[in-house]
């Protein structure tokens, strides 16, 4: 087990990479702790796998270096890093039972076999396989399969990490939940160092207790899901994040004051260092609400859109060709005219080229 440090990371595929566009990975400087449960999330093409392959060794970075602990592992190849992979599809040996599959890595590190039975009974127990110990892996379900995978990884002691590559892929949906609760389970008995990579935004959530939010080849932000939630740190964050997503709204600056559809807003955050930058408001549907009848002020708005979703409506506004979102609880009425909008201002923050103002 062990912290795992990005240090500087940057790469690029290209041989000669000229513009901020031709490095897969931007500039990734990041601390996993040891014994932590992260995920790594971002849409695809976004270099998640590009910075797996980096931590597990299949890929050299063009700069910057990897530390596990104090130790600068950037030259070792991946069977030095002890690290787990669990892939999209199971790798497991088909014509071997279940019991050989989980015992497997453990032989061929010359583990004596008192102590690879005892370890393969833990690891089936944790997987719930062990009444299914002397069955061949072929006859086993996906989800079967994968438990599978993932038991090698925890059956080592010696593993550092283990990486979870889009793991539910080939999962029946029906079944996603139940092993997604089980990873997350595991996790909590075990303790081990997890990350889990996914375009998955329920997936990210429900699995970490830390997410590492990317884009375009760069970090943009790591947070607990509660902390993306509440206060993205960027634009990016709160539109992927949260369904449906932030609203963000382009706006401009009067006096320091935010001004939208020539009214002024009030923001959470400051409105400094933006100078020259492309400005917007940023309000997620939770926290816009109709003003009543009897308040004051308020956007002016004309709705386009009610969509039923459950225990609350998703209703689409107008406001000067902009569209706002906001969530109304059952049984709370819609305006048919003159409808205004209220933003809750601790909850309303101005972003300034993407990013939060500070
Ligand atoms: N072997 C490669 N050669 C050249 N470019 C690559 C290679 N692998 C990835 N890329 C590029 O690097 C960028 C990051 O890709 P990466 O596969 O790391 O993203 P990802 O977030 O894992 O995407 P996905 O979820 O689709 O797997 C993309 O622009 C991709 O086209």
């Amino acid at each position: 087990m062990a912290k795992i440090t990005l240090d500087g990371i940057r790469h690029s595929y290209m041989e000669n990479p000229v513009e901020e566009a031709d490095w897969a990975l931007k500039q990734v400087d990041l601390t996993w702790d040891d014994g932590g449960a992260y995920a790594l999330l971002g849409p695809s093409g976004c270099g998640k796998t590009t910075l797996l392959n980096i931590i597990s060794g299949l890929l050299r970075p063009r700069r910057g270096s990897i530390l596990f602990d104090e130790t600068d592992v950037t030259p070792l190849p991946p069977d030095q890093r002890h690290i787990a992979q669990v892939f999209q599809f199971p790798v497991v040996y088909d014509t071997m039972t279940v019991y050989d599959n989980l015992a497997f890595p453990l032989r061929n590190r010359g583990v004596d076999p008192a102590t690879v039975d005892k370890r393969v009974r833990e690891v089936a127990e944790f997987i719930d396989m062990s009444h299914r110990l002397k069955e061949r892996a072929k006859g086993l379900t996906a989800d079967g399969k994968q438990k599978i995978s993932l038991g090698r990884g925890l059956v080592r002691t010696d593993v550092n990490v283990i990486m979870f590559d889009e793991p539910l892929t080939v999962i029946d949906p029906h079944l996603k939940w139940q092993l997604r609760s089980k990873l997350k389970e595991l996790h909590q008995r075990v303790k081990r160092t997890m990350i889990y990579v996914t375009h998955d935004q329920t997936e990210a959530l429900t699995f970490a207790d830390k997410v590492v939010v990317m884009n375009l080849g760069e970090v943009v932000q790591v947070g607990t899901p509660v902390e993306l939630f509440e206060k993205p740190h960027h634009t990016f964050v709160g539109h992927f994040i949260g369904s449906p997503g932030m609203n963000v709204l382009p706006c401009a600056l009067d006096n320091g004051k935010p001004i939208l559809a020539g009214q002024p807003v009030a923001i959470a955050n400051q409105a400094k260092g933006t100078d020259g930058k492309s400005l917007e408001i940023g309000i997620r549907p939770e926290f816009v609400s109709f003003s009543g009848p009897n308040e004051e002020g308020g956007l002016p708005v004309q709705i386009s859109k009610v969509s039923d979703a459950g225990r609350f409506r998703i209703v689409e506004t107008k406001c000067d060709g902009q569209t706002v979102r906001l969530l109304v609880g059952e049984g709370k009425e819609i305006p048919s005219d003159g409808a205004r909008l209220r933003f809750d201002p601790a909850n309303t923050r101005l972003y300034a080229d993407g990013w939060l103002a500070e």
